[in-house]
């Protein structure tokens, strides 16, 4: 099957973004991230999508970035953290090299807090997270090849766990 050489799921601060761009340098291939395709495709952010046209339509875009980069994407693939939830999704991602990035609440929520607002999150981090996580935890488990924890690690030695869980190091 050709495809993403690694695809990255996990929640809200896992890392999918920082890790995904450090990965794709260390294998010398492209980075792709379905949250910016979507935002590019929709001619807006993201929370403006989620407050104009609300959770549903974004998730209808979503899945539909997520079959393109799919098919067109042969370098590191990152997924919006909610992409799992698609039924559709997830059988698309049978057979493939993913890998969940694993954090637990305190190091997520110290990570969200730093950077760009997520509207999941934008009310009670700490609560929104861990009902978000209880809810996903088995369908970013049942769609991984490998589950790399990212708590007290930085961004470079998750990448480096990454390349090992998937027997990369040579590529
Ligand atoms: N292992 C890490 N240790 C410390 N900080 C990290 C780590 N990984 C990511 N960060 C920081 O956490 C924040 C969120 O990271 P990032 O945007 O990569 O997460 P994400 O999984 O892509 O989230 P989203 O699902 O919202 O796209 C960023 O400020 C990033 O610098
Ligand atoms: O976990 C989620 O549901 C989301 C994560 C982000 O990557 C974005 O896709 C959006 O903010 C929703
Ligand atoms: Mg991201």
């Amino acid at each position: 099957m050709t495809g993403p050489l690694v695809v990255l799921v996990g929640p809200p601060g896992a890392g999918k973004t920082t890790v995904g761009k450090l990965l794709a340098d260390r294998l010398g291939t492209t980075y792709r991230d379905t949250d910016a395709d979507v935002a590019r495709t929709a001619g807006k952010s993201i929370p403006e999508i989620f407050i104009n046209d609300g959770e549903d339509h974004f998730r209808q875009l979503e899945l539909a970035a997520v079959t393109d980069a799919l098919a067109e994407h042969t370098g590191v693939l990152a997924l919006g953290g909610g992409a799992i939830l698609s039924p559709v999704a997830r059988s698309l991602l049978r057979g493939r090299p993913v890998v969940f990035l694993d954090v637990g609440v305190n190091d997520a929520v110290k990570r969200v807090g730093l950077d760009a607002p997520r509207p999941l999150l934008a009310v009670a981090p700490r609560q929104q997270w861990r009902e978000l996580m209880e809810k996903r935890r088995p369908l970013y488990t049942e769609v991984a090849r490998a589950v790399v924890p990212t708590d007290d690690r930085t961004p470079e030695a998750a990448a480096e766990a990454v390349l090992d869980a998937l027997e990369l190091k040579d590529a």
